[in-house]
Order: C-alpha cells, then structure tokens, then sequence
C-alpha cells in the first residue's frame, strides 16, 4: 500500500511527519527525518527571527504516559532553516515559525514571501511556553487580524498549528476565522499547554521553567488530540488538510487519526523515545491493520469514523 499523499504544491511520499520540535532542530536531524524509512518529509523546529538558547534545563521530561516540555522555543534562528528549506531535498519540507510578537510574525512571513522557497510554511500560533505571552490561537481577534495582515501580501503555500481547544462553541468560533483564508492546512493539535508534574521522593516539580508548568505530549493527550482533528475536519473546508498531530504511538493510534480525518499524521514524544525507526513500524502496524479490515486505500476509511 502506498501512502503518499499531496498538500499545496509538495508530494509527501509518505503521510507521516515528525511533530516540529522533535528531531528537527539542526540539519543533521533534519536530514535524517528526510533519509528515513517512511517518511513522508519534515516539518522544521519554529523558526524566531534570532537564534534562541530556550529556557533553563530540565525542560523536558517523559512520564509514563506522555512527556511534558517547557523547551522556550530554542532554535537556531529564522536564516538557518530558510537557507535548508530552500535546498533541494529528497522529499518535502515545512517550515515551522513562531513570532514572540505580532510583528515577527508578519516579518517573517514577508521575508518567506521574498526569498526563493516555495514550499509549505506552518506558523505555530500555539507555542504554551513563551513566558509572558498567552497563545495567539486562543486569542480569536489576534488571530483573525495576523491572518487577514498576512493573506494580504503571501501567496505561498500557508498553514497553521493550533494549541487544542476544548470547547465545542470554540471549535465553531475558530473555524469560521480559518475558513475565511486560503490556508493549505492546520496541524492540530501542540501540546495540552500548562500541565504539572512532581517527582514525590524530591516533592519537586519535574522540569525548571515556570514552576514545572509545561506543554503535555503523548499518549495521554491522544482523546484530546482525536477530537481537535474530528472537530475541525467537520467544520473546515475540504480545501483546508489536516496534519493529525497528539499522542501518536502505534498503527492503532495513526488509523483512529485518520478516521477522524487526519490527511498526515505527525509524531513527537514517541518519536522522541523510540526514534527514527519508528515510522517503519507505524507503516507495518498501518498496513496490517488496513489488511485485516480489507482497506486497500487510506480512502476507504479516511474521516468515515462513524458515530455511536
Ligand atoms: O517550548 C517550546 O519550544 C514549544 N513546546 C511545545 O510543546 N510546543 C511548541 O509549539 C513550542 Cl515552540
């Protein structure tokens, strides 16, 4: 079974991603998502204008069901990943930005607009761990006023990574804003922003940034992230795709985002911990899965989840 799939202008060989901020950070990683087996490309870490070094360490911790970060947006600054993505690669790329402000935004977006890149760019409304700064995405106006200024001048291929949303009536609020634009996709969900964790022997919190508040991955955030995909697939124009992103870890996990309507499926804290291998076995576990029920096309069962 071949799962390629298409969005905008870019041919993935494959519908899985790694989640950006997963093995995606330097060119060696970056390169080595796009060498692996089953890989449909890579979605770069975000992208801020300057090179940042990120909050304090440890940022990062795996709990038995998930992990919870509070990484701060380290990355190697907006010039590093533009000049990789405008090379020639043997698959897709998109590249990931995030602005600290409005302002960075746009200006990001304009220098994209201006340089030789054709190819995807996702900007992350929905980084939890910016200190200081609340997410755009829960922000209805600031995002519907970013995304007007934005269309107002790009023409490339554009989408968006949402935090998750919990409400139905937010849901509905959302979508009537995405649907007013020509974006390529949205990529939900980002981690379930502000989650806790405490080490009882130490009775210390688990990571050093912001009290030990962090963004949560994992298997613990699947339900939540199953629903994000669901909701918005009902309510976006078909012309908008969606990259299935949330707790990611077997074929089980990839076919119950796909039936919700997921047309890629990206992966972070599994991919974190197991590694690059892992998109072999998601294919393996895909297919058998798909052999069983006699699906010979993601098509035949992709968004057809059906209700009680
Ligand atoms: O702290 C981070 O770098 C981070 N961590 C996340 O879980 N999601 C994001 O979008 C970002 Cl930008």
């Amino acid at each position: 079974i071949d799962f390629k799939t298409t969005m905008a202008n870019a041919e993935f060989p494959s519908i899985f991603l790694n989640a950006s901020g997963v093995n995606c950070m330097t060119v060696t990683e970056m390169d080595e998502m796009i060498n692996a087996a089953c890989t449909g490309g890579v979605v770069t870490k975000s992208a801020t204008p300057q090179q940042r070094e990120g909050n304090p360490q440890p940022r990062y911790y795996q709990l038995e069901h998930g992990s919870i970060n509070s990484m701060g947006l380290p990355n190697e600054g907006f010039p590093y990943y533009l000049d990789y993505v405008t090379k020639e690669h043997a698959k897709p790329t998109i590249l990931s930005v995030a602005g600290l402000k409005m302002s960075d935004n746009i200006e990001l977006l304009h220098k994209i607009q201006a340089s030789d890149y054709t190819g995807l760019t996702e900007l992350n409304l929905s980084c939890p761990n910016v200190i200081g700064k609340p997410q755009v995405a829960y922000d209805f106006e600031e995002t519907d006023a970013l995304l007007a200024e934005i269309f107002s001048f790009y023409t490339k291929p554009l989408g968006v990574k949402l935090p998750p949303y919990f409400d139905l009536v937010h849901f509905d609020q959302m979508a009537t804003i995405l649907n007013k634009y020509p974006l390529t996709h949205i990529n939900t969900v980002n981690s379930v922003g502000n989650g806790l964790w405490i080490d009882i022997d130490t009775e210390k919190v688990v990571i050093k940034p912001k009290q030990g508040f962090g963004g949560l991955g994992g298997t613990m955030i699947l339900p939540t992230a199953l629903a994000n995909v669901r909701a918005f697939r009902q309510r976006l124009n078909p012309s908008i795709k969606i990259i299935g992103t949330g707790g990611v870890t077997s074929g089980a996990d990839v076919f119950m985002h796909l039936l919700c309507g997921a047309d890629m499926v990206s992966v972070g804290t599994a991919l974190l911990h197991e590694g690059v291998g892992i998109f072999q076995r998601l294919t393996d576990e895909l297919t058998t899965i798909m052999a069983e029920k006699g699906y010979t096309s993601i098509e035949d069962f992709r968004g057809k989840v059906q209700d009680f």
